[in-house]
């Protein structure tokens, strides 16, 4: 069981080097894939679990895939592919997992889908995927708890998403990459990350056009090739890194090219946070104490992400008045509020809203993640919190954060990742 021991009251001060995009990384393995022939190579992969995760679930289906670590780099050789059962043991413990079923439909003719794992955030259905694979021409077996995907060769159709699904856009665009003809989806995702996942299948030969429109055509061809690709930097990583440096009052650099935080930004900014972009470096900083309140609505790119709306929770604790936060994308996410409120915080949640009541001074205690985004949240409520904040389970931050305490040590944070 890793836990995370923060001890508050350090400004954080220094360059934050940002990790590559969690959510982009995923989908490139599952495309990596796709590739029949040679060997693909991603750079600026963060050494997250799940892409741990990722790595052992392509050596499952019979990929070879070497990790370097230190190099942030995966060398991957699909060449053969041996199985087409995706193993629950490692399906289930993160999302990306269902990234890997249209290269298997596509290369083996069938998919097996034991489980898919992922943050607990209420419902988290799969409906757009399994439409859009039956609209493409598969046969979908949804009647036992193991999904089987087959197909003899996928034909290219008209598919709409009834939200701009993340995942379901890019399994969409895979599966429609090697089918014959042409597919239109509409209402497609506009994600950054889906816009990377193109970029990569663009260059391995995949005809797509109309990213970051909500309407994409892609022409199917009959193969797609190896190629090398940098994993975009992660926004909400850079997000996460930013908020750190309002909520102790600090001044970070943050690096990682092209960096845009986009809503995140501007609602910082309406807290009191100063920002300046200064070529690829983007300052944070706040020496305004106390912070101003702020409303923010999650919603779909270029709206507030959802990820980051347990992280903002934190920061508005912070605030001097009543912050709003309307989450619309997940129908249970604010497992948040009960822990911020055992450190001392006044959060209210009534459905899908919650308020902020600020500022109360925080107290460290033993706190438990409940997700993901829940657990950094509680590392920045840590930070600024009196006294020292334990935080269970570490392994739902590393999911997603790469050497979170080295990197936050090196800014000044009293910090240390423990396995007991
Ligand atoms: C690995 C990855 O990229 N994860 C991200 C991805 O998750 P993910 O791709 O799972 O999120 P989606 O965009 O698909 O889900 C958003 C909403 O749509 C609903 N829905 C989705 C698909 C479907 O077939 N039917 C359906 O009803 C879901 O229940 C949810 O309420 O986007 C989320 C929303 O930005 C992020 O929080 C996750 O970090
Ligand atoms: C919801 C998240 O991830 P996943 O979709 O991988 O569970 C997240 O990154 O906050």
């Amino acid at each position: 069981m890793v836990r995370y021991r923060v001890r508050g009251g350090n400004a954080l001060r220094g360059t934050a080097f940002i990790q590559g995009a969690k959510n982009a990384v995923l989908p490139m393995i599952g495309a990596a894939l796709l590739a029949a022939k040679g060997r693909t190579v991603l750079r600026n992969v963060p050494i997250i679990e799940d892409v741990r995760r990722a790595v052992e679930l392509a050596q499952s289906v019979g990929a070879h895939v070497e990790l370097h670590e230190s190099e942030r780099t995966l060398v991957i050789d699909a060449s053969r592919l041996t199985s087409p059962i995706l193993p629950a043991e490692i399906a289930r413990r993160f999302r990306g997992s269902v990234l890997f079923t249209p290269a298997l439909l596509h290369r083996l003719g069938e998919a097996v889908v034991e489980g898919v794992g992922g943050c607990n955030l209420g419902s988290r259905n799969l409906d757009f995927h399994y439409l859009g694979y039956k609209r493409l021409g598969a046969i979908v077996d949804e009647s036992e708890t193991v999904i089987h995907v087959k197909s003899s060769g996928l034909t290219g159709a008209t598919l709409y998403l009834d939200t701009p699904s993340h995942t379901g856009t890019e399994n969409l665009i895979m599966a429609a990459a090697l089918a014959s003809g042409t597919t239109v989806i509409e209402n497609a995702a506009l994600e950054p990350e889906v816009l990377d996942v193109i970029d990569m299948l663009t260059k391995m030969g995949a005809k797509i056009s109309g990213g970051g429109t909500g309407f994409i055509t892609v022409e199917g061809v009959t193969e797609l090739h190896a190629v090398e690709h940098t994993v975009m930097p992660d926004r909400l990583d850079a997000g996460v890194f930013a908020m750190a440096a309002a909520i102790t009052g600090g001044e970070l650099n943050l690096v990682g090219t092209g960096l845009d935080l986009g809503v995140v930004r501007y609602k910082l900014e309406q807290m009191g946070v100063e920002f300046a972009t200064q070529g690829a470096v983007l300052s944070v900083r706040c020496h305004n104490s106390p912070l101003k309140p702020i409303n923010v609505i999650t919603d779909t790119y270029p709206g507030f992400a959802t990820d980051l709306q347990s992280p903002m929770m934190t920061v508005a604790c912070f605030a001097d008045g009543i912050s709003y936060i309307h989450e619309r994308i997940f129908d249970g996410r604010f497992a948040l509020a009960g822990e911020l409120n055992k450190m001392g915080a006044d959060v209210r949640v009534k459905d899908n809203a919650a308020t902020v009541h600020g500022h109360t001074p925080l107290k460290g205690t033993e706190v438990t993640a409940h997700d993901l985004r829940s657990g950094i949240a509680l590392v920045l409520a840590g930070l600024a919190a009196e006294g020292e904040t334990v935080i269970e389970s570490g392994y739902l931050i590393d999911r997603g954060h790469a050497h979170l305490a080295e990197r936050m040590r090196a800014l000044g944070a009293d910090i240390i990742r423990e396995v007991p």
